[in-house]
């Protein structure tokens, strides 16, 4: 199995990369965790300390259960993966069944921060995109998509998504075997992304 992590900052565009990557690969089977199903549940506060809490530092993700879930699709077992509501800031108590196939993506804002998780990568990626423009795809995303409004988008980025993107993810770029700009389309980091995975697996 070849496992592969995409990080990058919110709105980068690792969803949009990965679907470009999915339509081209020319293998039997590809499985995507992705970071967002991984959030702590935090059923003991109301939704209101919910939507207080910092979803952007390491801390907010159940790095434990993602590496055992990324350990055990390696190991050719099925998992449970959690299902995660962006609406309730918790998990709905669903899971669905991921059977092990011939590669697995892993994508997340902050996948290339876990140490323990990096070790399980074949091949690390990051999305690079401005800020100015992350943030205008964000207020898009979250107004169009997940229910927040203007004032809610600003005032998290002010005080959790930009600190931590300093702070966490920016750097762990320095973790990735190749950066991809996705400031407009890129068919050719796409290209060659899906050429590299497609020769790693013939190997
Ligand atoms: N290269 C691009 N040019 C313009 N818009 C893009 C591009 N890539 C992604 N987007 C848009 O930006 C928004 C966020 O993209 P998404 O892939 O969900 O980002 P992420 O998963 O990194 O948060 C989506 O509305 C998507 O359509
Ligand atoms: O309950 C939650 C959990 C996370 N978020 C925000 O989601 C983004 C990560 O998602 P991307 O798809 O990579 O943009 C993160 O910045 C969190 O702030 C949330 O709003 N609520």
């Amino acid at each position: 199995m070849l496992v592969i992590g995409i990080a990058g900052g919110t709105g980068s565009g690792k969803t949009t990369v990965v679907n470009k990557i999915l339509q081209q690969l020319n293998v039997e089977g590809v499985n995507v965790l992705s970071q967002d199903n991984y959030y702590h549940d935090n059923p003991n506060l109301t939704l209101a300390e919910r939507e207080a809490l910092n979803y952007d530092h390491p801390k907010s993700i159940d790095f434990e259960l993602l590496t055992q879930h990324v350990k055990a699709l390696k190991n050719n077992q099925s998992i449970e993966q959690p299902v995660y509501s962006f609406v309730t800031h918790s998990r709905t108590g669903d899971h669905v069944l991921v059977e092990p196939k011939n590669v697995l993506i892993v994508e997340g804002i902050l996948v290339l921060t876990n140490k323990e998780l990096l070790k399980e990568y074949d091949l690390k990626v990051f999305v690079h995109t401005d800020s100015d423009e992350r943030l205008i795809r964000r207020i898009r995303r979250d107004t169009q998509e997940r229910g927040r409004d203007l004032q809610e988008v600003l005032h998290r980025y002010q005080t959790t998504l930009k600190p931590m993107h300093q702070e966490f993810i920016e750097p762990s770029k320095n973790e990735a075997d190749l950066i991809v700009p996705n400031m407009k389309n890129n068919t050719v980091a796409i290209d060659f992304l899906t050429t590299v995975i497609n020769n790693s697996l013939k190997k």
